[in-house]
């Protein structure tokens, strides 16, 4: 489970008070995943990142309660200097994971050849977002955070092998989803919110988190 009691955030420009949550509660049960509609530049990023621990709110309590993971695309512990193979060997560690399982699924996984043994810093983008989705499928959580959909990779091989396995674990995960569009919503969410002026709004169905956004962001 992972609980916002009150929390607020927001951020001081130098002219204003940019105000992201505003003393908001709401809850992510472990089998309900969540898909939170809000428009651009309205704090999803900032959300996302207070739901792993990335960033502290300014008041309020956050619990998790089981295994959250890393934003999908976060790179954030990742090394560029080092390899996929040296990276993916050294967070499993960290994960307390067997670091033999953890290079075998990535570099399955991402198809990245050769490169899977050079330093991630001479990637392109696509082939270091194979990375970090191999990374993250391969170290199992009870909810998966996910910035604006999936990574867009041009590798149709690789976007199939990780769609099947992302489908396959979120059969037992539970996902929540920040998006400005509702359509990326639409295959994970059971349970959707939009966030407004600070709050979040919870909604039983997709529809109805439309309903509101598409009033809110059409007005
Ligand atoms: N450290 C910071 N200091 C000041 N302002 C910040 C900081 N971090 C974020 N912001 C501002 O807070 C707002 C929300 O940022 P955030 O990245 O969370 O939004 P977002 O909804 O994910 O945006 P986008 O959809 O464009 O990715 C933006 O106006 C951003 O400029």
């Amino acid at each position: 489970m992972l609980e916002f009691s009150n929390v607020s955030k927001s951020f001081w420009t130098g002219a204003q008070r940019k105000v992201i949550l505003d003393r908001a509660s709401f809850r992510v049960e472990i089998g309900n995943s969540l898909g939170i509609l809000a428009p651009n530049g309205t704090g999803k990023t900032t959300l996302i990142n207070m739901m792993c621990g990335l960033e502290k709110p300014d008041e309020g309590t956050i619990r998790r309660t089981c295994r959250i993971s890393f934003p999908l695309g976060f790179m954030g512990g990742v090394n560029n200097k080092h390899s996929a193979r040296e990276n993916a060997r050294y967070i499993a560690r960290l994960y307390q994971l067997d670091p033999d399982y953890v290079e075998a699924f990535c570099r399955y996984v991402c198809g990245l050849e050769e490169y899977f043994d050079m330093p991630v810093g001479t990637y392109s983008a696509g082939m270091r977002s194979r990375f970090s989705f191999a990374l993250l499928l391969a170290l199992e959580f009870d909810i998966y955070l996910i910035d604006e959909g999936m990574p867009s990779t041009t590798d149709r091989q690789f976007n199939q092998r990780a769609g099947s396995i992302l489908r396959e674990r979120l059969k037992s995960a539970t996902v929540v989803i920040v998006s400005h569009q509702a359509s990326t919503l639409e295959k994970f969410c059971n349970t959707a919110a939009v966030l407004q002026d600070g709050q979040l709004h919870m909604f039983d169905t997709l529809d109805e988190a439309k309903r509101l956004y598409d009033y809110e962001t059409q007005s």
